[in-house]
């Protein structure tokens, strides 16, 4: 297993299969890489099916045993019960996805070995639902959720973003997963370091009070240090709750175990970093090794270092991390 300068071994990747997505959301991050706007069609760039399994083929010799696919909108991949098909078996095999496209797949999916699934579903309100993915499909996602219940993905985590527009629906969504079984709820922090509007943010601390006052149950998960709320009932039978809340957040990056892939096959060590983008070239397994190597060797023990709050809420590049313009 490769374990970088600060003490983190690497045992999951996330696999960006593309930028396109039928949906705008407002808070969008598009995993660190802008915005997912766009023509819908398949694209010359993004990585081909044998690329991705060549590339996980390689980092399932340097001990990798999880794989999460996302994008964009991974489901827009007219390939990816092939590529989850292909996937080495030694590798948990997870999916984030905005959920429209599960009403016809889910079980296509769980056929090709998909074991769970995260769907992004920031509210249970129609209205609001549109209003954040500017989009119409909420009866969609809706729908996705129950088939992939049905299809016996287990869990299904419903992420939602929590900031100034959604906080509102988080008591809702937590009765909602602690009333329904096979559902559990992921509440995401806010991001404002690569798409602005700091002033969007709510204090995540206030929901971490809130949860731990109704909370039958509270745990550590390794990864992340993430804390983890059991609603209902303890984790026999209650709904579980995590907070994810990596912002500014030390302990959360020097508990991170992976490395990301784009869509085009760059290897990036940190979600917030862009300068640290590497070509994987003609992703031959020797290329890939040691592109998999260079960027485990250069990553930062918190994205911190690499952006410093700018003093309004906002953050920037620290200077370091600039290059110097040629002269
Ligand atoms: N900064 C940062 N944010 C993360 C990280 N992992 C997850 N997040 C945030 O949480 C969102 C949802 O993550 P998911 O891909 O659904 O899954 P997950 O929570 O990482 O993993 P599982 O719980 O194992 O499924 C991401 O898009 C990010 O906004 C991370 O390593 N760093
Ligand atoms: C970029 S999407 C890609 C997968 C898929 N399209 C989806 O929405 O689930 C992955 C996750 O990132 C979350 N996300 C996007 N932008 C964010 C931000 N600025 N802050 C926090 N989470 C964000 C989304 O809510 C979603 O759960
Ligand atoms: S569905 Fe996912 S990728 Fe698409 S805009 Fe929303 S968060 Fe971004
Ligand atoms: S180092 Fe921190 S910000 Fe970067 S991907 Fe890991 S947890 Fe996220």
């Amino acid at each position: 297993m490769l374990e970088d300068e600060f003490g983190r071994e690497v045992t999951g990747v996330r696999v960006s299969l593309t930028d396109r997505c039928n949906f705008d959301c407002v808070y969008c991050h598009n995993e660190g890489l802008g915005d997912t706007r766009g023509p819908m069609d398949a694209r010359d760039h993004e990585m081909s099916t044998d690329d991705v399994i060549r590339f996980l083929e390689v980092v399932e010799e340097f001990g990798v045993d999880s794989v999460k696919f996302t994008g964009g909108e991974p489901m827009l991949r007219d390939d990816i019960e092939e590529i989850i098909r292909r996937t080495p078996d030694s590798m948990e095999v997870s999916m984030t996805t905005n959920g429209t496209f599960l009403p016809d797949r889910a079980e296509d999916l769980v056929d090709a070995g998909l074991e769970r699934v995260n769907v992004s579903q920031d509210a249970l309100d129609e209205e609001a639902f549109k209003h954040v993915t500017q989009s119409g499909a909420y009866d969609r996602v809706i729908e996705g959720v129950k088939a992939a219940v049905d299809a016996g993905l287990d869990p299904v985590k419903l992420n939602m973003v929590v900031f100034e527009k959604t906080a509102g629906y988080v008591p809702e969504m937590v009765d909602y997963v602690a009333d329904n079984d096979g559902l559990q709820l992921q509440l995401i922090e806010f991001m404002p370091e690569l798409v602005g509007k700091p002033e969007w943010a709510v204090d995540i601390g206030r929901v971490h009070d809130w949860l731990a006052e109704q909370a039958d149950e509270i745990e550590h998960r390794e990864m992340h240090d993430r804390r983890r709320y059991w609603i209902g009932g303890d984790s026999s039978e209650g709904g579980m709750v995590e907070i994810v809340d990596p912002v500014g957040n030390e302990t959360f990056c020097a508990n991170c175990h992976r490395v990301r892939v784009t869509h085009e096959g760059y290897l990036k060590g940190c979600l917030n970093r862009n300068d640290d983008l590497r070509s994987m070239g003609e992703m031959t397994k020797d290329e890939i090794r040691e592109t998999f190597r260079e960027v485990v060797a250069n990553r930062v023990p918190y994205y911190g270092e690499y952006m410093v709050e700018d003093g309004d809420g906002g953050w920037e590049v620290n200077d370091k991390y600039i290059e110097a313009p040629e002269v």
